[in-house]
């Protein structure tokens, strides 16, 4: 692992906190809670994280995730991955959880948010690692369980920041969740959604137009569409791209094909992410390194991708300018200038 990427400042804005949950967790937490799981132990689990595509993927992670119960594991399971954001110099991170995932299995809204919470507090406590929250609607479930999620999230409405849209991309379109995304907008929550990962790059656009989403999460489809490429350009709609996600999920056949280089090239807000590290072999560091590995990125190059991060994130201007500062003093030690188009 290259010593300029595990000393860079990152941000990472593009995490399913339940897609954290290593295998070895999985099964303390099954044992904890008196639950038998369908894999004889934690190799045989490992084993089974081949898949084809998103949905063989999304099978295997809410089977996961119905091991956590109560708040305490909510709280171990996003600190465990605090833990290893820290271990990797990451700064801020805006997290994902997916509430109907375990409020369909009975699991209360309060119980869920809790243990997340408290653990995200003690990170900003004992590390001075700044958070947000965003709750994602499951795209394959109706609109009518989204809005009822939004309903039950009013009195957490201070630990939550934005809204978001995940699971199922093909056939569950932007356009379904139209007037969940309008009553969050008037709620005060910020707007991001999935689109363009494995779905068209008119999602992207349907994402942006009907639902207003200020970022893309994936968006790697915007590739294959000139004209989507320009206006996310020249608007710095981010995009929070997830490199080995992408190359576990088959979106890309080998990272040398990955579009990483050639939206940074073309001037877009592209950021490193993530996703659900648990799943797909690495965290932040190692999808840095997959990019300066299979495409041959500059240390330049990550270092604008880092910038970007900030650019995306939701602190405040004050707080960007601090971590902007911290990341050009790691490019000038390192003798490396950010990539300038
Ligand atoms: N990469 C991904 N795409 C869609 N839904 C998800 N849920 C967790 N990870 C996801
Ligand atoms: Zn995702």
């Amino acid at each position: 692992m290259s010593a300029f990427i595990e000393q860079l400042p990152k941000v990472e804005l593009h995490l399913h906190i339940e897609g954290s949950l290593e295998p070895e967790l999985v099964f303390a937490l099954a044992r904890r809670n008196g639950i038998t799981l369908n894999y004889a132990d934690e190799s045989a689990l490992r084993a089974a994280y081949d898949f084809d595509d998103l949905q063989s993927f999304l099978d295997i992670y809410y089977a996961g995730m119905s091991v956590l119960q109560t708040e305490q594991d909510f709280f171990d399971m996003t600190h465990a991955y605090l833990q290893r954001a820290h271990r990797e110099n990451v700064r801020h991170t805006e997290i994902f959880f997916d509430p109907q995932a375990h409020t369909d299995r009975g699991v209360p809204f309060s119980v869920v948010i809790t243990g997340i919470h408290r653990a995200l507090e003690q990170a900003r406590h004992d590390w001075g690692m700044s958070s947000r929250l965003i709750m994602s609607f499951l795209r394959h479930l109706p609109e009518a369980s989204a809005i009822d999620t939004l309903r039950q999230a009013e009195p957490f409405h201070a630990w939550l920041t934005g809204v978001g849209l995940d699971s199922a991309e093909r056939g569950n379109p932007p356009e379904k969740f139209r007037r969940a995304y309008a009553l969050a907008r008037e709620q005060g929550y910020r707007l991001v959604a999935h689109a363009g990962e494995e779905g068209p790059p008119q999602y992207i656009r349907d994402a942006l137009e009907l639902l207003g989403v200020e970022r893309i999460d994936h968006g790697v489809a915007a590739i294959a569409d000139d004209a989507l490429m320009a206006e996310l350009a020249e608007r710095r709609v981010p995009l929070t791209v997830c490199p080995l996600s992408n190359l576990r999920l088959r979106v890309v056949n080998a990272m040398a094909e990955h579009p990483m280089q050639k939206l940074l090239q073309a001037g877009l807000c592209v950021t490193v992410n993530s996703d659900d590290p648990a799943y797909f072999g690495g965290y932040m560091n190692a999808n840095y390194q997959a990019l300066q590995d299979g495409l041959g990125m500059s240390d330049g190059e990550l270092l604008r991708l880092a910038m970007n991060g900030v650019e995306a994130c939701w602190l405040s201007p004050e707080e960007k300018t601090l971590l902007l500062h911290d990341i050009q003093a790691h490019g000038e030690k390192f003798g490396v200038r950010a990539f300038d188009g």
